[in-house]
């Protein structure tokens, strides 16, 4: 039996494959730069979240070829010995950038960038696309979530429907960055000191038969309690019982409200907090769960509910209406030379060249003007002004002036070696705040957001039209 004592091998055999190529062809140390980047906005969001750096950055470090999977690929006969002792001998050389971990990101531009010899952007292709494309997914919609909340607690109940424990624990603490307050799951709050928090399910009530006893046993035993009120009947017994046991306990307990999980929640919620108000506990909060996402939170809000506290399990952990967020890992440089993947469908090309991205903000009010993307090396803060146009529709376009233009792409790893303080995931989430904070509120609404700009520089846009037109004629050539 071979021991889980690694990650090298959470890869494609693909990638194995080409590496032995390169290797065999003497090629795998051949400098190049790929770039990670997702192609439509995800839940069509006018923004993205990025996540994930954290989970990349602590593999990455101890990412080796163990032992176990030098025997297990030697037991594929596929691969040479000389080969096999050549990835045990594997370490990371790559310099490695990325957004920070909670910045505000969009389509077609690189989330993070691999700069390296070819085996090394190789290897990670896989690993670095798996943790990404989820961890940004749920990202996102928990910021699309906490943006209709306006504030309001925001609970993570996820674990039981999530696609498994790494999706629970992971998801978690992406919903935490972007928004989310707490989370039901104990190992998140142990490992990644998140706030936890929670009431009780309907077996509580099942276990002591009828609402009073249980409400009761739990008072008995709990300073904080949240009852959970619609086992039988929310308005007839959940309630009421739930009154009369504040009402027993008095100061023994803190009676910090009700939830609900089931029916129509405007009505229900609206009821309730009348029937608190008037047993003289306005500030017991009402709590409410059963299958919210922003849509219905929308919904509810503009039916009045009276509702105070959320708890969002399933869609957000498995991102229910959009269960992929499609990033894609491409190859923009090999050898100082920018490379191009071309594709009949014009929003599939790629843009060629290792790049920088550069937020522009008004130097007046902070906020973001657009992304501009860069040749690496260069930097706009040199110009007095910035023309910016869609690179789809070069004739929309605006002059910048007045403007800081900041650098979302940060060294994480040079030559293999951490080179990045990693934050708390506090300091994460405060900085994803603040970075949703400098976007116009016309491209976070939850419906039909405006599109934000993400332009390319001219010498960038021309050298892709060119290495466009080149490779069609030199095909064409070949035709005849
Ligand atoms: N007033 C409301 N307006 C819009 N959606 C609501 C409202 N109340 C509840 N919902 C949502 O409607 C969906 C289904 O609720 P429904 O009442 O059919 O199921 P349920 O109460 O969970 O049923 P069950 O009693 O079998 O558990 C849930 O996603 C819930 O969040
Ligand atoms: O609805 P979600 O957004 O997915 O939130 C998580 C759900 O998990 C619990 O239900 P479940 O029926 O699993 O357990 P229970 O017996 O405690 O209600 C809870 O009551 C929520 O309804
Ligand atoms: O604490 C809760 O209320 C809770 C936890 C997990 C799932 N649903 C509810």
């Amino acid at each position: 039996m071979l021991t889980d004592d690694s990650l090298a091998l959470h890869t494609d055999a693909y990638q194995i494959n080409m590496i032995y190529t390169y290797w065999k062809q003497g090629i795998d140390q051949t400098p190049v730069v790929f770039e990670a980047y997702f192609r439509k906005m995800p839940f069509h969001s006018g923004y993205a979240i990025f996540g994930g750096l954290e989970r990349i950055i602590k593999t990455l470090q101890k990412l080796h070829f163990s032992n176990d999977d030098i025997v297990y690929l030697n037991s594929l006969k596929l691969y040479d010995n000389e080969f096999l002792t050549y990835l045990k001998n594997w370490r990371l050389q790559s310099t490695i950038r990325a957004a920070r971990e909670g910045e505000v990101m969009f389509n077609n531009e690189p989330l993070l960038q691999v700069d390296g010899p070819l085996i090394d952007a190789q290897l990670l292709e896989t690993l670095l696309l798996n943790v990404i494309n989820f961890q940004t997914l749920i990202a996102t919609k928990a910021a699309r979530i906490a943006s209709v909340t306006a504030g309001q607690p925001l609970l993570e109940f996820g674990t039981r429907r999530a696609q498994e424990l790494d999706a629970a624990l992971w998801g978690t603490r992406a919903a935490f960055i972007a928004g989310f307050d707490a989370t039901s799951n104990v190992r998140a709050g142990k490992l990644f000191n998140i706030p936890i928090a929670g009431t009780h399910a309907h077996a509580l009530v099942q276990a002591y038969g009828n609402d009073y006893d249980a409400f009761h046993a739990y008072a008995t035993t709990h300073k904080n309690v949240v009852f959970l009120v619609d086992t039988f009947d929310t308005l007839k017994s959940g309630v009421p019982n739930a009154i009369k046991v504040a009402k027993e306990f008095g100061d023994k307990i803190n009676f910090q409200g009700v939830r609900i999980d089931s029916g129509d929640m405007a009505y229900l919620s609206k009821e309730i907090r009348k029937s608190l108000d008037k047993a003289g506990f306005p500030h017991a909060k009402i709590y409410a769960s059963n299958d919210l996402d922003e849509n219905t939170i929308l919904n509810l809000k503009i039916q009045g509910a009276k509702i105070d506290v959320w708890g969002i399990g399933t869609k957000l952990i498995t991102a229910y209406d959009q269960p992929a967020l499609g990033a894609v890992y491409k190859m923009v440089s090999i050898n100082g030379n920018n490379t191009i993947k071309l594709s009949n469908n014009v929003g599939k090309i790629s843009t060629p060249g290792k790049k920088q991205i550069w937020r522009i903000t008004d130097r007046k009010d902070g906020k973001s003007e657009g992304d501009y993307l860069t040749f690496y090396g260069e930097d706009p803060n040199n110009s007095d002004s910035l023309d910016m146009f869609d690179p789809n529709h070069p004739v929309i376009s605006k002059t910048v002036r007045d403007f800081v233009a900041k650098p979302i792409l940060h060294d994480i790893f040079v030559n293999g070696q951490l080179v990045y303080d990693l934050p708390d995931v506090f300091a994460i989430k405060e900085f994803s705040k603040r970075s949703l904070g400098s976007l116009w509120d016309e491209y976070k609404r939850i419906l039909n957001p405006q599109t934000y700009p993400v332009d390319l520089a001219q010498d960038l846009y021309d050298a892709k039209i060119n290495l466009i037109h080149k490779i069609r004629k030199d095909i064409m050539e070949m035709d005849r």
